[in-house]
């Protein structure tokens, strides 16, 4: 195998708020873990306001080895997001109240183990996704989800407890929206209660939503969940949390390199966690492999 660079120079962009997790310990344990492997290393600490511009700014001064996420999947995409087609990997520390990307990839849930990739590890390319010039690298959706997601940001209770008291009271009014989808392999037009448009496979509930989905192989999916009976729901999500999605004669998935998804009904929209605003026709096009991940060495 391959030796992988040694890391010598590293940035930690830490969300403070992530998760519902006080952080100053683990910002002492980053810099005594740093201290012990003889690494370097920087923090910032995001503010919620213009942290992609403080974090470019720092990235282009210092020449770093690797810039560590340090946080949930938002954190995630606002780092990875900055170095997409460059050749600084991105690490993740999860902390935040999901952390779906992290855990498709394999990176250690546990603080203690992810931050041994610092000094043990191998970096890969991953593909990300754009959608009208606005990077993803793990699920965007359009419907229910990105409804929920939306309340969950304007909100100020974190952690999954609050995301799931949401998910149950916007369930019970939400109507299906109109979509159509022209890919390079299929189209559909209807009806959708969501349409998720994935690079990786689960949210970070654990939901897979596109279970199969792999996150090198140059395509992505859309995966839609057409409208079903209230009474269909405990077995979607069952089907969801065991991988069997599929299964269902609700859903559908599209496997494509790109895609136009025109949103009819102007739903709401979120990209890797973030609620965004993208406009009625949606173009979705595939960056094969061009984020660096930091993982840990396969067994
Ligand atoms: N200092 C801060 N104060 C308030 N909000 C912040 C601050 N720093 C970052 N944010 C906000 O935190 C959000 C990203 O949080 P992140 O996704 O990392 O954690 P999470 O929501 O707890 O976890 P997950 O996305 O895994 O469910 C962004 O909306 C960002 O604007």
């Amino acid at each position: 195998m391959k030796e992988e660079k040694k890391l010598r120079n590293l940035l930690f962009v830490v969300n403070p708020i992530a998760g519902d997790i006080d952080k100053e310990e683990l910002e002492d344990e980053i810099k005594t873990t740093c201290a012990e492997h003889q690494l370097n290393c920087t923090l910032y600490r995001t503010t919620g306001k213009n942290d992609a511009g403080e974090i470019k700014k720092r990235i282009e001064q210092d020449n770093y080895d690797a810039v560590f996420a340090v946080g949930g999947d938002g954190t995630v995409s606002l780092v990875g997001a900055l170095l997409i087609g460059t050749q600084t990997p991105l690490g993740i520390i999860p902390l935040g109240s999901g952390n779906g990307l992290s855990k498709d990839l394999g990176i250690p849930q546990d603080t203690e183990e992810a931050l041994q990739l610092l000094h043990e590890h191998v970096v890969r390319n991953i593909d990300t996704i754009d959608l009208n010039g606005h990077p993803s690298i793990h699920l965007s959706d359009l419907g229910f989800n990105a409804l929920v997601v939306k309340r969950f940001c304007e909100g100020d209770k974190r952690g999954p407890g609050a995301y799931a008291w949401i998910a149950l009271q916007e369930y019970i009014q939400y109507e299906p929206k109109f979509y159509r989808i022209e890919t390079d392999t299929e189209n559909f037009e209807g009806e959708a209660f969501m349409v998720t448009i994935a690079n990786a496979n689960a949210f970070g509930s654990n939901a897979a939503i596109n279970p199969s989905g792999i996150l090198n192989d140059g395509r992505f999916e859309i995966c839609l969940i057409e409208p079903f009976p209230k009474a269909a729901a405990p077995v979607l999500l069952y089907r969801m949390y065991t991988d069997n999605i599929d299964g269902s004669i609700y859903t559908r998935r599209i496997s494509c390199r790109r895609a136009t998804v025109y949103n009819v009904d102007h739903e709401v929209v979120h990209i890797d966690g973030e609620p965004a605003e993208l406009g009625e026709e949606i173009k979705v096009t595939m960056h094969a492999k061009s984020l660096k991940v930091i993982l840990p060495i396969p067994e």
